[in-house]
């Protein structure tokens, strides 16, 4: 059992498609742990061996545990205090969803995301990630599929909750986890609920996107902006919950309510007047003392970077122009840092991991028509991407919004890229750009070398077996994605003889592995335009006017004419902005146009 633990470690590159497959001989119930339809406890009265500390909704699931209660001061190392040379492992958990293409998407940035919790050493992120195997996952049934208040205490039903645990256990006992990794958005209660049932400490999407922006981040502003947005996700995770007596208490081990005097009448008069402060209360009050210094050190960096701004706009450029901003924009792993360093003929990082990117850079690019600009490479967007990020780099993401001009980048190999471009296009209007900047915008299409790779050097389709890129023309791109069903979430019955778990290409090889066939028939059908795409090298828009051009970052494809279109763009856009200047400075028309003064 074990060992098919392990074999289901593969190279994050390329996630095969055996991961998709649907195996019903679940490795608990194969064991004979849980049979299907065991009864389960209701999840207030499981009896776990959870131990998970009440400072574990204070601090981050990773920090140093031997720090007590009574040490809980929120300094700048309370959300991200671990040891840099042993990154966190994550067991993931990832609900169903259909069709295939998206639970795959959904499935690979998991993992992605549970890989990508590692501390930067000397400015840089460890190892050859390339290179690292993914970490061990379950794929379960969806309850968001019937209805999200179907499981309101735990998100999950019963079933699933115990099986999760059942492989939990038997992967932790080959190698110790630090925390499941669960795919979706949890309410505060059922995180809570879900690592008493499972003895760990749980983290939702969110929560680990605030981790991992902790981990990353490098300058004293991203460090700020992470604290504070993990301050506010950690507010929202402050719950109280049905303790194993039945009574509701505000720790695991049932803490007692009230900690403090604060808010007794005890200044004098000899009697007691209130009730004192609770635990929850005490939390609440500290981290909104922390949050207040954090807002006020925030502010001042946004205070600068407006000075700075207003500085770049002075200053002359050739031809005494200002200097003009591009900002670099995208999905995260798009390839923006890659993008950017190409460029400008710059080194900055980039790897596959999600928000290598947390501190935005500027780079410096002379443009064909030889005017210097700034091109910033920013922060990565990503679907649900917590709301406490985005309100928290609000001094960030305001660079993005008083840009000159926005160049959109997406992975010309993301199966999910319609659903890649809506997010950023989301999140670009909730921070405030122009509807007038998001029509300018440029879209690039990058990473088309692996394309390239994928149709084959003659132009015919190529491509491993394994490798699920879709290849469409721009046209075919727009009708499938159409046609495509909204991605579903996928609840079949509660059951966990259900359960369909990642298998490793030896369970495959088998005779398990029928899905692979499927995956065969479904990539035939979605068809190929190998020469459509290399179309997109030159400059084209699309039915919208935006305009498109495909690039890599890599090998250079596309980039001369990206220039050239940021030239052209920056340049139409001078001259409307000088002609609304003209127009404002024009002395207004009179009707006495004939009273001539002499003097
Ligand atoms: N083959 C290929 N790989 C690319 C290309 N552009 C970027 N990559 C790779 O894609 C991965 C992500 O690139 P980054 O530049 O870090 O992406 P990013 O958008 O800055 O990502 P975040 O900062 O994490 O949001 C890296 O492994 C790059 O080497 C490209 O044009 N072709
Ligand atoms: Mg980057």
């Amino acid at each position: 059992m074990l060992r098919n633990v392990s074999l289901l470690r593969a190279p994050l590159r390329s996630i095969p498609r055996a991961l998709l497959s649907l195996s019903h001989s679940s490795l608990c119930t194969s064991q004979g742990r849980i049979s299907s339809r065991v009864s389960v406890a209701p999840l207030s009265s499981i009896s776990s061996n959870a131990s998970i500390p009440a400072t574990s909704i204070l601090y981050s699931p990773f920090s140093n545990s031997s720090r007590q209660k009574s040490d809980v001061e929120y300094d700048n190392d309370f959300v991200y205090n671990r040891d840099p040379e042993s990154p966190p492992k994550l067991f993931v958990v990832q609900p169903r969803f259909r069709p295939d293409t998206v639970l795959q998407a959904k499935l690979s940035e998991a993992l992605n995301l549970a890989n990508s919790l590692e501390e930067q050493r000397d400015g840089e992120l460890g190892g050859d990630y390339g290179k690292r195997e993914l970490p061990p996952h379950l794929i379960v049934q969806n309850p968001a599929a019937r209805s999200s208040k179907a499981h309101a205490d735990a998100y999950f039903g019963p079933g699933t909750v115990e099986t999760v645990k059942c492989h939990l256990n038997a992967a932790d006992s080959e190698e110790e986890f630090d925390a499941v990794f669960v795919n979706t958005i949890l309410s505060g209660v059922q995180q809570r609920n879900l690592e008493r049932a499972w003895g760990k400490p749980v983290l939702d999407r969110v929560g680990l996107i605030i981790e991992i922006f902790n981990a990353h981040a490098q300058t004293k502003e991203a460090k700020l902006q992470a604290e504070l947005a993990a301050l506010m996700y950690r507010k929202t995770r402050l719950v109280r919950v049905r303790g194993l007596d039945g009574r509701l208490t505000f720790g695991a081990d049932g803490e007692a309510e009230v900690v403090s005097a604060r808010g007794r009448g005890s200044g004098g008069r000899g009697f007691i007047s209130g009730a004192g402060e609770t635990e929850l209360q005490l939390q609440r009050r500290r981290i909104l003392e922390r949050r207040n210094h954090l807002l006020s050190q925030i502010e001042e960096v946004r205070r600068t970077r407006a000075l700075q701004r207003a500085s770049r706009k002075r200053r002359g450029g050739l031809n005494g122009q200002g200097l003009a901003t591009v900002a670099v924009v995208g999905y995260t792993n798009a390839g923006k840092s890659t993008l950017v360093s190409a460029l400008s003929d710059s080194d900055l990082y980039s790897d596959d991991r999600l928000f290598a990117t947390v501190d935005p850079r500027l780079r410096s690019v002379i443009l064909p028509s030889g005017r210097k600009i700034l091109i910033s490479d920013t922060v990565g967007f990503i679907s649900d991407l917590p709301v406490q990020l985005v309100e928290a780099f609000h001094a960030t993401m305001e660079e993005v919004a008083e840009a000159d001009l926005l160049v959109h980048v997406l992975d010309s190999t993301a199966v999910n890229l319609d659903e890649q471009r809506s997010i950023v296009l989301e999140v670009l209007q909730q921070i405030g750009v122009s509807e007038d900047k998001l029509q300018n915008m440029i879209e690039v299409w990058n990473k088309v070398d692996l394309l390239e790779k994928e149709t084959g050097a003659d132009g015919s389709p190529g491509g491993g077996e394994d490798d699920e890129v879709a290849r469409f023309s721009e046209s075919e791109k727009d009708d499938v994605a159409s046609e495509m069903p909204p991605s579903e979430p996928i609840d079949e019955d509660d059951d966990a003889s259900e359960l369909s778990y990642a298998e490793s290409p030896e369970a495959l090889a088998d005779g398990q592995g029928d899905a692979l066939e499927d995956l065969d028939t479904q990539d035939e059908q979605q068809g190929e335009s190998p020469e459509a795409w290399k179309a997109m090298s030159n400059p084209g828009s699309d039915s919208r006017g935006l305009q498109r051009l495909g690039t890599s970052a890599i090998t250079g494809v596309g980039l001369q004419e990206l220039l050239y279109l940021i030239d052209e763009k920056l340049k139409i856009q001078k001259t409307a902005e000088r002609a609304v200047l003209d127009r404002k400075w024009r002395p207004p028309p009179s009707d006495d146009t004939g009273a001539a003064v002499e003097l």
